[in-house]
């Protein structure tokens, strides 16, 4: 059995970024970007009025006669004289001469004369062309990730295709005669699955989507092959339960069935000792153990990192903070305790319903609490190490 630290370094070496692929900006949401973006624009394109008002040759002049009116998307420019202004609406073009924009609130009207009561400062109201970013800049660069506000930079910039990494496609095989899909009937002895789901979604958040999920009964000839085929699919599979020493539990014989190369078995926590973390060829796999807490566990620890550098992010691990313990907190077991718990102003309370088993408690932290294998207590008043959930 490894440690926590000597897992996590295996699985370190194996956190790199799949392959980049050509993405149409609209689709990109989600995604990393796999190389700088040069802006083919300048932006804004052209000198634009930030404000609904009247376009001067800035003077200590306080009326001008409005000589003409340009709507937002004319490009014509108008030549503008000394003394005289232009009506304009924010996003229109100021027309060359103009120098300067007053908002119409400061300014009273009539018919084709106006008077300023407050002259602004010279250049106010005009955005310069290319103020945001200029042709040839660097709009975005590799390694961001395109969030709404990012997606809608590019599309803004008449960008059409970026390159980005892939997402990782993901198989989730899950295993067990007892597992009953939410919506069967349960006999008894049965359970309804909860880790598809889990999964699934801890994979949205991901933002990845291609997701095949398939069951299997406690059989070895079953497993194997929907082994096989979800290896041959995705880029990383997920297998949940069947990873144990029971004489039903046919996971790591399947894998070895299916040439699967062990990379280690068995790590010293809780939960979540029986991890299996493994690769064939490419294609990585994760056997999670069957309790539901332990498979979101290892999930979070082992698989996120890796899901989260193939698809180009930086930074893998959920955030490590600390905090003070409420309470004293016990480890009997010397394995390094991840302990389901809240974190509030600091202070991290450790939740009762901690067996891998127990899903309730997890629903309701913001935290995983650590405590070393080397450590039996943590006192109450002392610093106590977690990983933020969100
Ligand atoms: N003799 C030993 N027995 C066990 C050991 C051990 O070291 N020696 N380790 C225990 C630990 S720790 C864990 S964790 C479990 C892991 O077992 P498996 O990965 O083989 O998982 P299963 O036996 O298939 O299931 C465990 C548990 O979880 C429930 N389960 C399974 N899949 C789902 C699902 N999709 N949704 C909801 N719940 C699920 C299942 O019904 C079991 O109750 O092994 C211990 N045993
Ligand atoms: O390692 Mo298991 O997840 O404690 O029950």
């Amino acid at each position: 059995m490894i440690s926590v630290s000597k897992a996590l370094s295996i699985v370190e070496k194996y956190c790199f970024p799949l392959k980049s692929v050509t993405k149409n900006v609209a689709d990109s949401y989600g995604y990393i970007l796999a190389e700088d973006v040069i802006s083919p624009l300048n932006m804004p394109p052209f000198r634009q009025s930030s404000m609904d008002g009247y376009a001067f040759i800035h003077s200590e002049e306080n009326s001008f006669k409005v000589i003409a009116e340009i709507q937002t998307g004319i490009s014509k420019n108008i030549e503008i004289k000394k003394g005289g202004a232009i009506r304009i609406f924010t996003g229109a073009r100021v027309p060359d001469d103009a120098d300067t924009v007053v908002m119409q609130e400061h300014v009273a009207r009539t018919e084709d004369q106006i008077f300023i009561d407050k002259i602004p400062e010279k250049g106010s109201n005009v955005r310069p062309e290319g103020e945001q970013i200029k042709v040839g800049e660097v709009a975005l660069e590799k390694g961001n990730f395109l969030n709404e506000a990012a997606v809608g930079f590019l599309a803004g910039l008449g960008i059409k295709n970026i390159e980005v990494y892939a997402k990782p496609k993901v198989g989730i095989l899950i295993t067990g005669n007892e597992i009953k899909k939410s919506g069967d009937t349960l006999a008894e002895g049965e359970i309804f699955d909860s880790n598809s789901l889990t999964l699934k979604l801890a994979l949205k958040k991901l933002s990845i989507e291609e997701v095949e999920i398939l069951f299997a009964k406690d059989i070895l000839e079953e497993t194997t092959i929907c082994l096989k085929k979800l290896l041959e699919n995705n880029d990383v599979v997920l297998i949940s339960g069947g990873i144990s020493v029971g004489d039903y539990d046919f996971v790591e014989e399947a894998l070895k069935e299916n040439g699967a190369d062990q990379l280690f078995y068995k790590v010293n926590q809780k939960p979540g000792k029986p991890l299996w973390f493994g690769k064939k060829e490419e294609k990585m796999i994760f056997a999670l153990p069957g309790n539901p807490a332990a498979s979101l566990t290892c999930f979070y620890i082992y698989a996120l990192p890796l899901l989260k550098a193939q698809m180009g992010f930086k930074t893998l691990q959920l955030p490590k903070l600390q905090a003070k313990s409420e309470n004293d907190i016990k480890n009997n077991f010397a394995k390094t305790l991840f302990l389901k718990g809240n974190v509030e102003n600091d202070i991290a309370t450790e939740f009762s319903g901690q067996a891998s088993s127990m899903l309730k408690s997890f629903a309701v932290s913001n935290a995983l609490l650590i405590v070393p294998e080397n450590v039996k207590i943590i006192k109450k008043g002392e610093s106590v190490s977690y990983l933020k959930l969100d």
